[in-house]
């Protein structure tokens, strides 16, 4: 076997857990600003660099809510998926379910269709100029209400092609997935995957709720899930993916550091997980970044890291035959890689 980073950047992946504007780079933020005359409370990349010192979730949210309003046009929504694309490819990452925030965009007077227009181009444009394979989860704010996440939903009604499933995110601590549960009936109904982020800060009652509520496919982070062993059993028995982000759970204080991450745990009580960047601009990494931090961290063996990235095939929305197709590629990459 190579040595570990080399293995990590052979292996295909798949990210399952990525905000688009979550990667929106410091340097995109002044250039947007500057193209469409927006006014930022920050003066240089280094001072918004410097506010990117996070006590918790909200923190993070309170920057990344105003680092979004630079997005206007159609194109920058282009530009800005367009770019974590090619960014992606280049860390071997073959399929992208990627999330977005329609409501941090509709608030601010940017249609709906602007957003989903210019991210779904970028995705067909960069499968077919670099290969790689990219799908949009829209998810709704959990602070907001439920009123405003059925007119968002009514709103994606119209994409239903280009839209492959709904998510919950932002400020969990007080938004229990309950909230949601007749939005996400509907949007069942209306043939969208569901997914919800839920033991990220809040506690394993969200994930038990995002589970037997909503009926969700996948659980996003879900690291707090650890502190119930009941629960453990049945993310273990229904093989119920975990989309974790180690260096974002270290960013936003869930973790003290990465040697105390549950990741090991994890998958010690054989439970489905994936690793992922969920903000790279904002948490110091992209999917292969959040890979060689945790595997240094709790010294990772190479069959571990070889299993977290198959995982990330096993837990990713595809056909049984794109599935088989996947992993084969897969399989002959880890041959590879032990061969030299
Ligand atoms: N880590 C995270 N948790 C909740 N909401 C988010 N929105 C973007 N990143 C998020
Ligand atoms: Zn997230």
């Amino acid at each position: 076997m190579p040595d570990r980073d080399l293995l990590i950047g052979r292996l295909p992946k798949c990210e399952l857990h990525i905000h688009i504007e979550g990667s929106l780079e410091p340097e995109m933020v002044f250039a947007l600003a500057q193209r469409n005359n927006i006014r930022l409370p920050w003066d240089s990349v280094e001072a918004l660099r410097r506010a990117y010192a996070f006590g918790s979730l909200q923190d993070f949210l309170d920057v990344y809510y105003v680092g979004m309003s630079v997005l206007v046009t159609e194109q920058d929504f282009y530009d800005l998926a367009f770019a974590y694309l090619r960014r992606a490819h280049a860390d071997n990452v073959v399929h992208v379910e990627m999330f977005f925030d329609p409501q941090g965009h509709t608030s601010r007077g940017i249609a709906f269709d602007t957003v989903v227009n210019g991210l779904s181009r970028a995705c067909a444009e960069a499968r077919e100029a670099l290969g790689i394979r990219a799908s949009l989860i829209m998810c709704f704010l959990r602070h907001l209400d439920e009123d405003d996440a059925q007119r968002t939903l009514d709103a994606a009604l119209a994409h239903r092609d280009r839209i492959v499933g709904v998510g919950l995110d932002s400020s969990e601590h007080g938004n229990p997935p309950e909230k949601f549960a007749r939005v996400f009936g509907r949007a069942r109904d209306a043939g969208f995957q569901l997914f919800a982020h839920a033991g990220e800060e809040g506690p394993p009652a969200y994930v038990w709720q995002a589970l037997d509520v909503l009926g969700v496919a996948r659980i996003d982070h879900g690291v707090r899930a650890m502190e119930d062993d009941a629960l453990v059993a049945r993310l273990a028995r229904d093989r119920v993916p975990l989309t974790v982000c180690p260096l974002s759970n270290v960013r936003l204080r869930v973790v003290p550091d990465l040697a105390h991450h549950p990741l090991r745990h994890m998958l010690q009580k054989d439970l489905a997980v994936t690793v992922n960047s969920d903000d790279p601009a904002y948490f110091g990494g992209y999917v292969n970044d959040n890979f060689s931090a945790v595997a240094r961290a709790l010294d990772l063996s190479p069959a571990e890291i070889v299993a977290l990235a198959r995982t990330s095939f096993s837990a990713a929305m595809m056909s049984e035959e794109e599935r088989t197709r996947a992993l084969a590629g897969f399989d002959a990459a880890v041959r590879e890689a032990e061969g030299g």
